[in-house]
């Protein structure tokens, strides 16, 4: 293995990953720069959900590399690849995913929590994120009293809170209406560049290039790049609002 240039805070090359036999990546290779906001669209079915997975280690492709910081992340061990996630990333998808039983504000927390910060720190911590969000008079509500978009701010909030190196986005406004999104969309990609976060941002929607810094755009589990990314050594970074 080569590795990658050191100011790639991700770099993965020739990435190629099939479901139970049937294709999602073939050969996507991409580069991505500290504080970099990246975007990665294409219609649905295209490959971006198994892309942000592999990436962030949730996944280890069949073939391909990732390297995170300039280490490895594909040849680690499950134990190593879930300590990588909960210490450096933070994911928001689709669906919020919070949990019923705690508050906006437990929610918000919990990266901090399951890190062994105590809990007025952490409640404190996932406050100034909440409003910076917009929600902090929500802290206290379940997630059940809460607007969808007010769900899924939470799930932002929760994926920034511990100021991770990378974000991974999986599409974060789909469900929400066009006001909505673009709230979403705007609180996650500002909050990220106040903190020198990178953000992996993937959408089916060509609007969620206004929100990066560069777009790759991938069709039926490739890259659309004029030179095959399979075919380069070292891959160029993803050309700008392709
Ligand atoms: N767990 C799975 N089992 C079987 N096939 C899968 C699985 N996950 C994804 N696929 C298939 O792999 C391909 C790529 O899926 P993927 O979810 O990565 O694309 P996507 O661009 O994120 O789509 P969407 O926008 O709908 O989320 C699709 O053909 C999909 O049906």
């Amino acid at each position: 293995m080569v590795a990658p240039p050191d100011n790639d805070v991700l770099f993965a090359r020739t990435l190629r990953h099939s479901h139970r036999g049937s294709p999602a990546l073939l050969g996507v290779s991409v580069a991505v720069r500290e504080g970099e906001i990246l975007g990665v669209v294409g219609p649905r079915g295209s490959g971006k959900t198994t892309l942000l997975r592999c990436l962030s280690g949730q996944l280890v492709p069949d073939q391909g590399e990732v390297w995170f910081n300039g280490a490895p992340v594909n040849t680690l061990g499950a134990a190593a690849r879930d300590q990588l996630r909960r210490e450096r990333f933070g994911w928001v998808g689709s669906e919020p995913h919070l949990l019923p039983e705690l508050t906006a504000w437990e929610n918000a927390a919990l990266p901090l929590l399951m890190r062994g910060v105590r809990s007025r720190a952490a409640r404190a911590k996932a406050q100034e994120w909440l409003e910076r969000l917009d929600i902090g008079a929500a802290a206290r509500k379940r997630p059940g009293a809460l607007l969808q978009s007010e769900c899924q701010r939470v799930a932002v909030a929760r994926a920034l809170v511990a100021v991770p190196a990378v974000v991974f986005a999986d599409d974060p406004a789909a469900p929400l209406h066009h006001a909505d999104r673009a709230q979403v969309l705007r609180t996650l990609t500002s909050a990220a560049r106040s903190h020198g976060v990178t953000v992996v941002l993937a959408g089916t929607d060509p609007g969620t290039a206004a929100y990066t810094d560069r777009t790759l755009t991938l069709r039926d589990g490739r890259c659309d790049q004029a030179v095959a990314p399979q075919d380069r050594e070292t891959p160029d970074p993803a050309p700008a609002n392709a």
